[in-house]
């Protein structure tokens, strides 16, 4: 039995190719590099270029390598694009996931994990959001990934497919190791943007927006290190193959770190005072995301262990610092 990696060349999907090897899986990778690398799949791992909407390939690839489990990470993810090309996003996010949904009915795949997003809640009133808040994405990127979600909850209950659905809140760091991490040309996540400012691979960053109505007057997120959040896969996929319900879950920390206090993180880790500008909002922005991140720990005793800001901003610098020296995945 092999699980399938869709998206494994990418930020994260990359990440969790390696934590599946370490655990001793069979890993299948199917990405098209759009924004992914190769050089970011290990050898350990089978490597498939091409679509997940391509569904002979799909097919194809089910049953040769006995698929029990898919986790699927390919996807468009830049919010603002999403709102200039929200039928390019409708098309990779949601018409290819119902394609390879539909693939894995066909070759009876027992098991579904899947990459869904903080955005699905747009705009909610409380703070922490717990899953029982009313999705309500703002924009197109969001609304994407809630169809999938639907599409995934019908489907469990028309066939025998069991999923977890996990929204992530803001994702960031490396691996602990080094072995790889972010290597996104013109990437726009903040600790990525600032830890390349401070490695001098940019020559400062943008605040967008002072005037919030939070304690410092810009946007709070709860930022997890992405091995936690791919350990928090992991243990999703040992959930489903013990029986677990479908089921959807928060993946956050539940702390909140405002703009100003992640420049000031990575200033102080990195020791570079980097140039930083105030400016306008930048459009959608909800003030204020941090995740109830009860809910994943019961039921998956989920144990978060890089739970720390400085922690995280270390492992982006060193990926950066690789990434300079010319060795990273880009
Ligand atoms: N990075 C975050 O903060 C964040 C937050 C919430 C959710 N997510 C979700 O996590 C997933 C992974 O995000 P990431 O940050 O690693 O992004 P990424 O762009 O680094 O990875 C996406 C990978 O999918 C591949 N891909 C895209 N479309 C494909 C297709 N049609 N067929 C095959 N491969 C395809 C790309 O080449 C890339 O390797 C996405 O689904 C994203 O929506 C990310
Ligand atoms: O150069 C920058 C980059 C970001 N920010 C600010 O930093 C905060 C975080 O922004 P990111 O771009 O790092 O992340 P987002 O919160 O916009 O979005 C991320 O997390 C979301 C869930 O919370 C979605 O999953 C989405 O896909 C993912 O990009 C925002 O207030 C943003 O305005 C800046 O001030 N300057």
């Amino acid at each position: 039995m092999s699980v399938l990696v869709t998206g494994g060349a990418g930020y994260i999907g990359s990440h969790m190719v390696l934590e599946l090897i370490g655990a001793g899986e069979d890993v299948v990778v199917l990405d098209n590099l759009s924004t992914g690398f190769r050089s970011a799949v290990p050898d350990t791992a089978t490597f498939v270029e091409g679509n997940v909407g391509d569904s002979a390939l799909v097919g194809r690839i089910l049953k040769e390598h006995d698929i029990d489990a898919i986790l699927h990470f390919a996807g468009s993810i830049v919010v603002p694009d999403s709102i200039t090309d929200p039928l390019g996003y409708y098309g990779n996010n949601t018409c290819n996931s119902r394609s390879l949904l539909a693939c894995a009915v066909d070759a009876g795949v027992p098991h579904f994990i899947f990459s869904s997003t903080a955005a699905v809640y747009g705009e909610p009133e409380r703070s922490p959001i717990t899953e029982e808040a009313p999705p309500r994405p703002i924009s197109p990127y969001g609304s994407s990934k809630l169809m999938t979600e639907t599409m995934l909850a019908d489907t469990a209950r028309a066939y025998p497919l069991r999923y977890v659905a996990l929204r992530y809140f803001n994702v960031a760091g490396a691996d602990p190791a080094g072995r790889t991490g972010q290597s996104t040309p013109r990437a726009t996540h903040l600790i990525k943007v600032a830890s390349e400012a401070a490695v001098g691979s940019r020559p400062g960053i943008d605040i967008f927006g002072t005037d919030y109505q939070t304690p410092d007057g810009t946007c709070i997120r709860d930022y997890i290190h992405v091995t936690d959040l791919v350990r928090a896969h992991l243990d999703a996929l040992r959930y489903l193959r013990a029986g677990g319900e479908s089921t959807v879950l928060n993946c956050g920390y539940g702390n909140g770190f405002s703009v100003f206090e992640v420049v000031d993180a990575v200033k102080r880790v990195s020791g570079v005072d980097f140039p930083v500008r105030t400016v306008e909002r930048r459009p959608g922005d909800p003030p204020d995301l941090v995740a109830g991140a009860g809910r994943i720990r019961d039921v998956l005793g989920w144990e978060p262990q890089l739970n720390d800001l400085d922690t995280i901003v270390g492992h982006a610098l060193a990926w950066e610092r690789h990434l300079k020296g010319g060795r990273g995945t880009a």
